[in-house]
């Protein structure tokens, strides 16, 4: 299994966080003023109706998911309204190179279930974990691929795992830029600003946010695009992005 591939733990049931707090129903009934007005004998058969019916009655908190994988600036995990997302581990300055990170395949949109089929099954497995917008494409396959390729150059697409779970916000409130290094077979992120602690880490997928709709399914929320206004005078949102090539429309839009 490819190490950097941490899968989030199966949640442990109910039954299992609670079973050594609860009451057996051989045990004796804790006092419960409460039931006072019970006789004895009605508050003994109350009491061991709970005891055996404990998940209706008692609902823990979730446990905490397990982030999908962290290095030591960032980890992903479940993102408010937007899946998973990549949050800052601790403050984090401008300039700082926060991963590197390998391509599962670089392929063209031709080639994609060619390049499907050749993957093993723990990568078929990783791949079809990532996020799928089937707006463009109706067959899992490809719409996972436009959903979360970064351009690397004359029509080939990369897909790597833990790069595709930054989430999009327009430029200049994009904390983090990217760079394909086809030498080194490596994708870059470094942060072009200053980043708190906690704070989601996102890249712009585009210069043209009226395209994410269409691309990805979704409409940008970043400051710039939520103030009309800001727009009107060209502060926001329509302009830069990430050094990734914009293809503005056809799917290719990193
Ligand atoms: C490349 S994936 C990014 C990671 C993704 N959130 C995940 O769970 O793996 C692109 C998808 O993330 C979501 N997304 C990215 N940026 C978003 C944003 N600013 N607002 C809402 N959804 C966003 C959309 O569903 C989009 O199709």
């Amino acid at each position: 299994m490819d190490p950097r591939l941490i899968p989030l733990p199966q949640s442990p049931r109910p039954t299992d966080l609670l079973s050594s707090q609860l009451p057996t129903p051989n045990s004796s009934p804790p006092p419960s003023p409460q039931f006072s007005f019970l006789s004895p004998a009605a508050r003994a058969w109350f009491l061991s109706t709970m005891a055996t019916a404990p998940e209706e009655l008692v609902r823990p908190s979730p446990p905490t998911p397990q982030p999908l994988f962290s290095n030591d600036f960032f980890e992903v995990r479940s993102s408010p309204k937007k899946g998973m997302g990549a949050f800052a581990l601790a403050d984090i300055p401008e300039g700082t190179v926060i991963m590197t990170e390998e391509p599962l395949f670089r392929t063209s949109p031709v080639q994609i279930f060619w390049t499907y089929d050749a993957l093993s099954d723990e990568q078929k497995r990783a791949y079809k974990q990532l996020a799928c917008w089937t707006g463009v494409e109706d067959h899992k396959i490809p719409a996972i691929f436009t959903t979360n390729r970064f351009d690397t150059g004359d029509g080939i697409g990369g897909i790597f795992l833990e790069s595709s779970r930054f989430n999009h916000a327009c430029h200049p409130y994009a904390t983090c830029t990217y760079r394909w290094d086809e030498a080194a077979n490596l994708l870059t992120f470094t942060t072009i600003m200053d980043v708190k602690k906690g704070e989601e880490m996102t890249i712009a997928y585009t210069s043209k946010p009226e395209t994410l709709k269409k691309n990805y399914g979704f409409d940008c929320d970043c400051p710039g695009c939520s103030k009309p206004e800001d727009l009107e005078e060209g502060a926001a949102g329509v302009v830069g992005g990430g050094e990734g090539t914009d293809g503005g429309g056809g799917g290719i839009v990193r």
